[in-house]
């Protein structure tokens, strides 16, 4: 008998799921990993053990995929490929904890209406997040349930990095900067302070680029500041969402351009970021090997807003002594690193360009005063581990 725990991310339009081998007394190795991604377009099943050997790659068909569908596609593939499997709980990835919930926390009924009443502030998130949790209750009403908050890591933060400029009755109502993609930066920060416990000990920036993407000003392991706010919308540029926006334009969208909620909603969202400054795509690979001015000017503003951000996360903790790149553009693009490195050559970077090129752990030179640092992230693995440590086990 495997014991196992089981481990969701629930995006806008993928389920990712990794499943992690529980024995007492050691780590968690991975047995499994996989996601149904394009949930809503064409949605494809792809999933791989710990030899990267695939499990399954598929394209589903049926005409009603949803996230409830995806988890039996996932739990059929488990019960056909270990037969002698036995989950002793699920870990979620739950965007937005608010105020309130700053660590891990073991699911029932009335922490799930909580954290539904927090859906309107991360809309392409927490339903889905909480759509998984559902869909698992109600398979498997007897397996233990966690959720993992991407808030929570920056709840270390003091009361001036987590305000807005706003009567104080709206931060005591819950109206104030929360800062997300916690589980990962809490993932980079342990890898960091186990590889280089002393630069881990200093002021540390945390570039996290995906498709959704923030930075975090780290000190001793703990979340100073952080470029995302009240939502998964403030801060840098994203794929598809604005970032750091004058609220001013959204008063003239709403008031003179009589646009809806609903499409202000869906505009600043969906069809910004790099997709809307491009017209082309929000994947950062499309835009670099695209020859369009529009692609080169979306890339040049994406950089521009990391190096702004850098600045300003410097200043948090007055000065840098390390930046390290994460998640899908982070971790795979030496040019999108080689052109932030050089924009923060006045904070002390200065690029080793053949480490960088091989994608190294350390990528700045030997005499670098500040240093610069790769980490692939793994937010499942912080999960499952949260969820062994919330389970007792
Ligand atoms: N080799 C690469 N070069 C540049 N960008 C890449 C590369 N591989 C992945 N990306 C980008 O990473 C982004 C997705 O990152 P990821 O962390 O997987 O996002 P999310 O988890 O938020 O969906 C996409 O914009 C994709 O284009
Ligand atoms: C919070 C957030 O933006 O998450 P993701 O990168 O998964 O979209
Ligand atoms: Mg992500």
């Amino acid at each position: 008998m495997t014991k196992a725990i089981l481990v969701l991310n629930a995006g806008s339009s993928s389920l990712k799921f990794a499943l992690f081998e529980y024995e007492a007394a050691s780590d968690l190795h991975l047995m499994a990993q996989g996601q149904v991604e394009g949930i809503g377009i064409k949605p494809h099943f792809v999933a791989k053990d710990h030899h990267k050997q695939i499990l399954a790659d598929e394209l589903l068909t049926a005409s009603d995929i949803d996230h409830a569908y995806c988890l039996q596609t996932i739990g059929n593939l488990l019960r056909s490929r270990y037969a002698n499997l036995k989950l002793l709980g699920v870990g979620h990835r739950v965007v937005h904890g608010g105020a309130h919930y700053a660590a891990p926390l073991r699911l029932t009924p009335g922490t799930m209406s909580a954290l539904e009443a927090l859906a309107p502030l991360a809309p392409l998130h927490q339903p889905h997040n909480l759509a998984a949790i559902r869909a698992v209750a109600e398979i498997r009403p007897d397996l233990p349930q966690v959720a993992c908050f991407d808030t929570a890591f920056h709840r270390s933060q003091n009361q001036i990095n987590q305000l807005f400029g706003l009567p104080y009755n709206c931060y005591e109502r819950g109206i104030r900067r929360y800062g997300f993609h916690g589980l990962s930066y809490e993932y980079v920060s342990s890898v960091l302070r186990q590889q280089e416990p002393e630069v881990a000990a200093g002021k540390v920036v945390i570039a996290h680029l995906g498709n959704g993407a923030s930075m975090c000003a780290i000190q001793n392991g703990k979340s100073v500041a952080s470029s995302m706010g009240f939502t998964a919308l403030d801060g840098l540029m994203m794929g598809t969402r604005t970032g750091n926006l004058d609220a001013g334009v959204v008063l003239y969208l709403l008031q003179q351009e009589q646009l809806s909620v609903q499409q202000v909603e869906e505009l600043l969202y969906k069809r910004s970021g790099l997709l809307g400054l491009s017209g082309i795509s929000s994947d950062m690979r499309i835009l670099l090997d695209s020859t369009e001015p529009q692609a080169a000017l979306a890339i040049d503003y994406f950089v521009h807003r990391i190096s702004k951000e850098l600045g300003s996360l410097a200043a948090c903790m007055n000065g840098l002594d390390a930046l390290v790149f994460t998640a899908g553009i982070g971790e795979n693009s030496a040019l999108i690193r080689q052109r932030v490195c050089k924009q923060a050559q006045w904070l002390g970077i200065e690029l080793d360009e053949h480490a960088n090129e091989a994608h190294e752990f350390c990528i700045s030179a030997i005499d670098s005063p500040a240093t610069a640092w790769l980490i692939p992230s793994n937010e499942e693995l912080m999960i499952a581990r949260h969820t062994r440590t919330q389970l007792g086990l």
